[in-house]
């Protein structure tokens, strides 16, 4: 069954991360995590890109914070979708910095970046993607869309009492 590669720059990015993870166990998809930095690890780096394809990871899901060139170097390696993640942590400038880095990726090397902290959303968005050739991930979306739906009308019913 398909996997999702979930990295960050630091284990002070797993706080947001968690999103991802706990949706994802949500649809009973199998998640990878770990730690990879650009600029820390570049070694690692080069190996994971080049290799998460070969062990069964069909999209990867890269969160950072600041100077986030994680995601989009992945994605100028890997032959699978990268979501970015823009992760707001301690020093950064209200999270620009890392929004910016990851959004304004060169043309030919995409990076689908969601919102600051939105790795729930970049879960969700995984999920979809290998929702799109498997029928059951894709059932389990339509339930979740429908979860949605029922508590915003609750909550529609319940403002009017
Ligand atoms: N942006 C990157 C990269 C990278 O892009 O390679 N590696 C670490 N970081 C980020 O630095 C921030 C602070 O990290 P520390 O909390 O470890 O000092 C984290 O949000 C991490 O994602």
């Amino acid at each position: 069954m398909a996997k999702v590669g979930i990295i960050m720059g630091s284990n002070s990015d797993l706080p947001v991360m968690q999103g991802a993870i706990d949706i994802l166990e949500g649809f009973d998809i199998e998640t990878e995590v770990d730690i990879v930095s650009a600029h820390r690890t570049p070694e690692k780096l080069f190996d994971y890109s080049k290799n998460a394809h070969e062990r069964g990871i069909s999209v990867i899901i890269a969160g950072a914070g600041g100077a986030a060139h994680l995601p989009g170097m992945v994605a100028s390696m890997s032959p699978l979708p990268v979501i970015g993640v823009p992760v707001k942590s301690r020093n950064s400038i209200d999270g620009w910095d890392s929004v910016l880095s990851i959004l304004q990726m060169p043309s030919g090397v995409p990076v689908a970046t969601v919102a600051l902290d939105g790795a729930t959303n970049a879960g969700i968005l995984a999920a979809q993607i290998i929702g799109s050739s498997d029928k059951c991930v894709l059932d389990k979306i339509l339930a979740y869309k429908e979860g949605l739906k029922i508590k915003v009308n609750k909550a529609s019913d319940e403002m009017k009492k």
